[in-house]
């Protein structure tokens, strides 16, 4: 068996003149949650929709579990589980219904889906509001539905596109614990996100995708180490935020940045100097020039 559950070398994908994917290569390791984080109209579900044999590619080799997506379709499909950005449940049914409907059409006995259903609504914490119709539950409780219902077959590996948009802090930190016990199951979690916290917490890997382009990959620790030393921020009088200045650390560095500040802003203007977060790498990664951050101060 390949050590990667995914591999992908040179895959391209037009969509009448626009190209979308301007040759993706990447290779995720089993067993891993892997984060392709990156802004709106970057290619990340396209990558998902091609991955799991949705939308056909125009160039390149794309590999899922072993097999190829073009050649091997069928058995990519039977490797994967796919949980969209829009919740596919039905609604008048209850959720307990909808796992069941899901476990039946899937193969599974009746008493098998029974049990499989009772499983996932205890681990989702959806028992209390198993009976209820899916048109009463909250954005968080159709979420993790939605997940539940991805999961009623356990395969190896499972695409998430953006799991958690619109979901608040305690359903979204729910979704990550549920995320990390299946990746403990040995099962390869791909992730879309455009929340950069989500990528730092949850990736052991982080692929950063821009303009059909990966630009860079690796650890979240490996991604904040590239953009250098460290980050100057400008505060006023009210600790507000007026200006983030990546340096690379050095004195020669840290002084030409703060004289140029210092001749743009008040002089009580505080100072404060910290390490790069996810926040900054992003943007560094993604801005259509790296320096624009030192451009807010020119
Ligand atoms: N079926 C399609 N036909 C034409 N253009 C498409 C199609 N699907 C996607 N696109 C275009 O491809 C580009 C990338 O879209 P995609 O949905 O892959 O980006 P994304 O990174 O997932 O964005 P978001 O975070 O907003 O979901 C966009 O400009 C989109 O309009």
């Amino acid at each position: 068996m390949s050590k990667y559950a995914i591999e992908v070398i040179g895959l391209k994908k037009k969509f009448g003149k626009q190209v979308v994917l301007d040759g993706v290569d990447m290779k995720v390791p089993n067993g891993c949650v892997y984060a392709l984080l990156g802004p709106n109209g970057a290619g990340k579900t396209t990558l998902i929709n091609i991955l799991s044999t949705l939308v056909a590619a125009d160039e390149g080799n794309v590999r899922v579990a072993g097999h190829d997506v073009s050649s091997d379709a069928e058995k990519v499909k039977r490797s994967i589980s796919l949980t969209g950005q829009f919740a596919a449940v039905d609604e008048k049914l209850t959720a307990e219904e909808n796992l069941n409907m899901i476990g039946r059409l899937s193969g599974l006995t009746a008493a098998q889906s029974r049990a499989r259903t009772a499983e996932l609504l205890q681990h989702f914490g959806l028992r209390e509001s198993a009976k209820k119709k899916v048109k009463t539950f909250s954005g968080g409780m159709r979420r993790k539905l939605d997940l539940a219902i991805s999961l009623v077959v356990s395969r190896p590996v499972l695409f998430l596109d953006e799991p958690t948009t619109g979901l608040d802090t305690m359903s979204r930190r729910a979704l990550w614990e549920i995320i990390l016990e299946l990746r403990e199951q040995g099962i390869t979690i791909f992730l879309t996100t455009q929340y950069l916290e989500e990528a730092d917490q949850l990736a052991d890997k982080i692929a950063v995708i821009t303009n059909g382009q990966i630009v860079a990959t690796g650890t979240a620790e490996e991604l904040k180490s590239r953009i250098g030393g460290q980050v100057i921020e400008l505060l006023n009088s009210k600790d507000e935020v007026l200006c983030t200045i990546p340096t690379n650390g050095t004195i020669q560095d840290i002084r030409f940045t703060l004289n140029e500040a210092a001749s743009k802003f008040p002089p009580d203007t505080k100072v404060s100097l910290r390490k790069p977060s996810m926040d900054d790498v992003f943007l560094s990664l993604t801005a259509s020039d790296a320096n624009q951050l030192k451009g807010a101060i020119s």
